[in-house]
Order: C-alpha cells, then sequence, then structure tokens
C-alpha cells in the first residue's frame, strides 16, 4: 500500500483527475472510468503494432456520453477510456482484475493497452493510456464516469509461491479449513451441501430491469435472481446460465500475502469459475476480522449442461508474497464489502 503510493507519486500510474486516496488499496489501485463510452462490434486486442485508438475507428458503433449516466446494454460490448495511465519502469509488469462486485454482476470487464496481445496483462516498460471493455451478460448497468469497476496490481520480478512453499505457508497458517490440496496453487471447490437448508447459491434471471452501480443495498434481490436449490449435493448447470456459488473452503490470505483465482486446468472447457479474482491481503484473516470468509464463485457453463458435485474442485488460488506488509488490511478501517462472508451476492442486492 505505502508501495503503491510510491508509484503514484512517481507517476507510474497518473490520472485525470488525480488518483484519489481511496483508490489505494491493500494490494491494488482501482481504476475509474472516464467520460466517454465506444459501443464496439466486438470485442479485440489492438496486436503488437497498433494502438487502440486505431483500432477503435474500425471497430466503433458510436460514442456514448457517460457523464449524464448511461446504460450499457445487456449482450453489447463497449470500449471505455480510464482515467489512469502507466509509465511503467522496466522491471515492473501490471495485471487488472474485474473488482469483485463487477464479476458478481456478471460484467465482463478486461484491460486493454495500446499494442496489447492480452488482456489484463500490461508488459513492464508500458507508457501509455488504459481502456476497459465491458461486456454486461446478465444485465444492463447504468454507469457514471469515475466507477471503479476494474483494479491493477504491479508486480515487481517472481513474487509467486511455489508448492513447496504453499505448503508451508499452509502448515504455519493453515490457509484452508480443512486438507489442503495444492497442486500449482492451492485447490478450492464448491459447496452444495450447505450447514442448514438446500439453498446454494443463485441463477441470474433473464429479462430484469437495470442495475445503478452507485445503488448500494438496494435492489430485492427476487427481482434480478432465482434461488439455486441443492439435492444430494448436486446441481445441473444450465449453457449460457450464470451462477453465485461459494467455495466449500473458507480461505485465508495472511497480511503479508496477495492471491489470484485461477481456473482449475481440468475444468478448462466445462465451464468458466470466476471474473473477479484478486484476493487481499488479510482476506479471511483473523485480525482483520474475517475467520471463515468463503471464496465467491462466478460460475457459466459453456457447450452441454454440466453436474456439479458438492466437493468438486472448481478453482485454484496462486498465491504471492506483497513486497512489503500493508499497513491495512481488507475490512480493517477500509469500506469491505465481502470481509468474512459466505454466500453473497453483489452489495447492490438486499
Ligand atoms: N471471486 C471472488 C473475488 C474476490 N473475493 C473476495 C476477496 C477479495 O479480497 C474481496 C474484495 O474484492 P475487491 O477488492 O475486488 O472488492 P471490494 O471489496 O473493493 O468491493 P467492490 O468490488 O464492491 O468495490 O472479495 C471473493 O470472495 N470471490
Amino acid at each position: 500500500m505505502q508501495a503503491l503510493r510510491g508509484l503514484v507519486a512517481e507517476g507510474v500510474i497518473h490520472a485525470v483527475p488525480e488518483i484519489a486516496r481511496d483508490q489505494v488499496q491493500p494490494a491494488s489501485i482501482d481504476l475509474r472510468l472516464g467520460t466517454r463510452a465506444f459501443r464496439i462490434r466486438a470485442s479485440f486486442l489492438p496486436g503488437e503494432t497498433h494502438r487502440v485508438a486505431e483500432r477503435l475507428d474500425e471497430f466503433a458503433m458510436h460514442e456514448i456520453d457517460l457523464r449524464p449516466g448511461a446504460v450499457l446494454e445487456k449482450g453489447c460490448v463497449y470500449l471505455v477510456p480510464l482515467m489512469e495511465s502507466l509509465r511503467l519502469p522496466t522491471g515492473i509488469r501490471a495485471v487488472a482484475n474485474a473488482k469483485s462486485s463487477t464479476g458478481r454482476l456478471d460484467l465482463l470487464t478486461r484491460v486493454i493497452t495500446d499494442g496489447g496481445t492480452e488482456f489484463d496483462r500490461v508488459s513492464e516498460g508500458y507508457d501509455g493510456p488504459l481502456y476497459a471493455e465491458i461486456c454486461p451478460r446478465s444485465f444492463s448497468v447504468l454507469v457514471r464516469p469515475g466507477m471503479r469497476l476494474t483494479q491493477i496490481r504491479f508486480r515487481r520480478g517472481q513474487a509467486r509461491l511455489d508448492d513447496a512453499a504453499l505448503s508451508r505457508l499452509h502448515d504455519s497458517e493453515g490457509l484452508v479449513d480443512g486438507p489442503a490440496v495444492i497442486g500449482d496453487g492451492l485447490g478450492f471447490s464448491v459447496d452444495l451441501m450447505p450447514e442448514s437448508g438446500d439453498l446454494v447459491g443463485y441463477r441470474a434471471k433473464p429479462h430484469t430491469g437495470i442495475v445503478d452501480l452507485d445503488l448500494i443495498g438496494h435492489y430485492p434481490i427476487a427481482d434480478f435472481w432465482e434461488d439455486v436449490r441443492a439435492r444430494a449435493g448436486r446441481i445441473i448447470l444450465d449453457p449460457g446460465a450464470f451462477y453465485i456459488l461459494v467455495s466449500r473452503e473458507a480461505v485465508t490470505i495472511p497480511p503479508a500475502y496477495a492471491a489470484e483465482m485461477a481456473p482449475y486446468l481440468a475444468m478448462v472447457g466445462e465451464f468458466r469459475v470466476h471474473y473477479a479474482g484478486f484476493f487481499d491481503p488479510g482476506f479471511g484473516h483473523d485480525t482483520a476480522g474475517g475467520r471463515g470468509a468463503r471464496g465467491v464463485l462466478e460460475v457459466r457453463c459453456h457447450e452441454a449442461p454440466f453436474a456439479l458435485e458438492h466437493g468438486q474442485i472448481v478453482g485454484r488460488l496462486v498465491y504471492e508474497r506483497m513486497a512489503e506488509l500493508p499497513e491495512r488490511l481488507y475490512g480493517q478501517e477500509i469500506a469491505s464489502n465481502y470481509q468474512g462472508q459466505g454466500l453473497k451476492l453483489s452489495k447492490h442486492f438486499r
């Protein structure tokens, strides 16, 4: 966090208007939507020799002013220039990811850059603008400039824990409450046998109203979501539908670490389990009041109906060492919507 403020002070990340203090989170900086959006024909990556602005001439259908508030329609793709830009020195790379509320609303949001060949990855030395590509998949949303749909982390060198280091950390900290499945990260599974009742998740309804992203605790759940109930620890996923489920394991991110959720390889092709994948230092940790926090799974199944079973491994958490201990943790003093959570929809629902 202190190091992130240093990067802001040095102009490694800079913005108009200036970066606000509360954009700086324990391990990431929130990125803000600018004042314009472009409705584009298709999602694209500019490719090594092109700037995003050049490709926009090819893909843009029309320009939208976000200042009075604008609706991003379900099923359409938009490109929004962000207020933040980067000037990365050699040796520092950046990785972006949707914020947790963005993922829970099924807003596919990815960052692209000039000359970029991958989503959400910025290579060292990049000097240029950032754009968010947004595709609302389940609900149309009302957005305004300054909204924070995505976030960025900075990496210097190799900070990722290998499996041996992860095992040692689990032995000392207890990263999950049960046996740890360690293999290219820490595996976690889906909970389809809750301690009480049979509600295991929610499924997005098809023809709902819009979600104004500024309205917190506002929308009745039943207007947007159907309950998903398991029978004998199993549900069948419908192709194309979007589900919010929860991990069986409570997970912990010790204060000196951060994590990122990654797909579990064996599952690639069947369904996708997450859009928002950054886990903050202190998430689920005692010292930050988060004991017992579960991970929220954003699940979309692709081709064929798929039977998901209780305890099936669906993803893994890749842990990284922080450059320094953050002065505040997730859930401590900062507005945190999801510390100590169980099955939890985005903060817009009540
Ligand atoms: N699929 C995910 C992604 C994240 N988290 C948890 C771990 C994160 O530490 C926490 C918060 O994530 P963000 O920092 O993305 O979100 P904020 O707390 O800042 O909230 P918001 O998205 O509403 O701004 O949510 C989760 O349980 N399941």
